[in-house]
């Protein structure tokens, strides 16, 4: 039986940049865009609204010309307006070809706030396709505010819907612009859609505003729509849009007689890229993508998991290019030890692991929380043996911050014994500490990896002389790791952790 294809539109340089307080730069956009297309595969993307701002005008023209070369120019989408024809040449002037025009799907919307009749509206919209299509741009059509449209003035949908047949447009885009949608309303009102308009390009928009989003992309595709539209870690407007990882993988695990072009194994890597980007934190719990979901904290489950895989289910880390972790706290036993133990390349006997365990137990009951990473060091203590060869050692250092000069820091750095010391400058403290250290390194002819996060925690409710807890990630060639430091002073802290990641590499 063949299967039936569901296009997948992301809309996180357009929806997803509508995340309060996020902003992408031109390359940032054009870097995400040509992730989406070339790694992650989503059939198109949404990457901007028309006449927004000098930068954006920068950033669909870029974004345009490499589409152009790839031959991808019919997959990028620009949001737009009814405004007498200025969408149409601002898109005209980047090289944009798919305009996706913002019209009203309310009656509400359309008298309240535009305060037109359908007919004045219908007669607007007719003009900017034409327009459009003169200038060679195609049209896809949003229906804002949808949701409410079914719910409260049904026949000004049909009778838009109706119009929208006769015009020479792509596609019709139905969005939950609220996010006020039950599953089951979700799934009636679609249906409805698809029975009357068999032949019609429908695609199903939703917000999250009841965390529903990914219900109600579920079902709008079991109710036979085209396409949906999705974000990279649920990022857009307040509560956000449908997450893409989610929807994926609700797809191919529930839906079996659907298809989707994306490329599940991509799909961490471009929600860290996003994260990093944007600067919106993905929730340690956020299904597929958060730090802790493929992470075993109980010791039965990691026992479980040594047994026929007990504890496991259909999202398979692997399948998002990423690994099971084994958490290490007062809830976990020897079987979690056991599994870091192995990950490290490290073997106790049977006592030392209790010991180890025991400890973790302690630093557990304390609230104090152990990584991977960590664990090395806590052997070192607890057994009073140097299980981690430490070559690279931060000996001493010295940080200047001085009001009108640029922070700058001397270092000292014994690798293998020699010892080496060098003054740099840098934007902060903790960069000037790095140049210094780069320095060194590059006396070794050593590279050092790059820092590609970098956050900073302190006790919820604790002052300002509380531990403050610095987590770096860092990647060299394919790999990436991340390294914890902890001490009352922020840069200490990171400093700690980058002393951990000298000798890990
Ligand atoms: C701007 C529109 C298309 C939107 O994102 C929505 O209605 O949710």
């Amino acid at each position: 039986m063949s299967k039936r294809k569901i296009e997948i539109m992301d809309t996180t340089l357009r929806d997803g940049e509508q995340t309060s307080g996020v902003s992408f730069s031109a390359t940032e956009k054009l870097t995400i865009a040509q992730l989406l297309l070339e790694e992650l595969k989503v059939d198109r993307i949404e990457i901007a609204s028309t006449r927004v701002s000098e930068g954006e005008f920068k950033a669909v023209k870029g974004i345009t010309e490499w589409a152009t070369k790839k031959g991808y120019l019919d997959k990028v989408e620009v949001l737009s307006f009814v405004d007498n024809g200025l969408s149409v040449k601002w898109m005209k002037d980047t090289g944009a070809k798919v305009q996706n025009l913002l019209t009203k799907g309310s009656l509400n919307h359309l008298t309240y706030q535009l305060k037109k009749t359908p007919e004045q509206h219908f007669s607007e919209i007719q003009k900017v396709i034409k327009l459009a299509e003169n200038e060679g741009i195609q049209t896809n059509v949003y229906l804002e505010d949808w949701s409410n449209g079914m719910r409260n003035s049904q026949e000004y949908v049909y009778q838009f819907l109706d119009f929208l047949e006769t015009q020479a447009i792509e596609r019709v885009l139905l969005p939950d612009t609220l996010g006020v949608l039950s599953p089951e309303e979700s799934f009636e009102f679609l249906s409805d859609i698809r029975g009357k308009y068999p032949k019609m390009h429908i695609d199903f928009h939703a917000h999250n505003d009841y965390d529903l989003g990914v219900s109600n992309a579920l079902e709008a595709v079991k109710a036979g729509v085209d396409g949906l539209h999705l974000t990279i870690n649920g990022m857009g407007e307040r509560a956000g849009n449908a997450p893409l990882a989610s929807v994926v993988a609700v797809i191919n695990d529930f839906l079996p007689e659907v298809k989707i072009n994306v490329n599940e194994k991509a799909l961490f890597k471009v929600s860290k890229l996003v994260e990093t980007f944007s600067g919106f934190r993905i929730p340690v719990n956020k299904p597929i993508l958060g730090d802790n979901v493929f992470t075993q904290t109980a010791g039965i489950h990691a026992d479980g998991d040594s047994k026929k895989n007990l504890y496991f289910n259909d999202l398979l880390p692997e399948r998002f290019g990423r690994k099971r972790k084994y958490a290490l706290g007062k809830t976990s036993g020897k079987a979690n030890i056991q599994k870091n133990l192995q990950e490290l390349g490290l073997q106790l006997n049977d006592e030392d692991v209790l010991k180890v365990t025991q400890r973790i137990i302690e630093l557990g009951d304390k609230k104090e929380v152990v990584t991977k990473e960590d664990l090395p060091y806590i052997i070192s203590d607890v057994l009073d043996s140097n299980i981690y060869e430490e070559r690279i050692t931060i000996e001493s250092y010295v940080l200047t911050h001085s009001k009108g000069l640029k922070p700058s820091t001397t270092v000292a750095v014994k690798i293998d014994g020699e010892l080496f010391e060098e003054h740099a400058q840098g934007d902060g403290q903790f960069d000037a500490f790095m140049n210094a250290l780069r320095k060194v390194y590059k006396h070794k002819g050593l590279i050092l990896p790059k820092l590609t996060d970098y956050a900073v925690r302190i006790p919820p409710g604790s002052s300002s002389d509380a531990l403050c807890e610095t987590v770096i990630r860092w990647q060299i060639d394919d790999k990436t790791f991340k390294t914890r430091g902890l001490d009352s002073d922020q840069t200490v802290s990171a400093i700690k952790a980058t002393q951990k990641m000298l000798n890990m590499v």
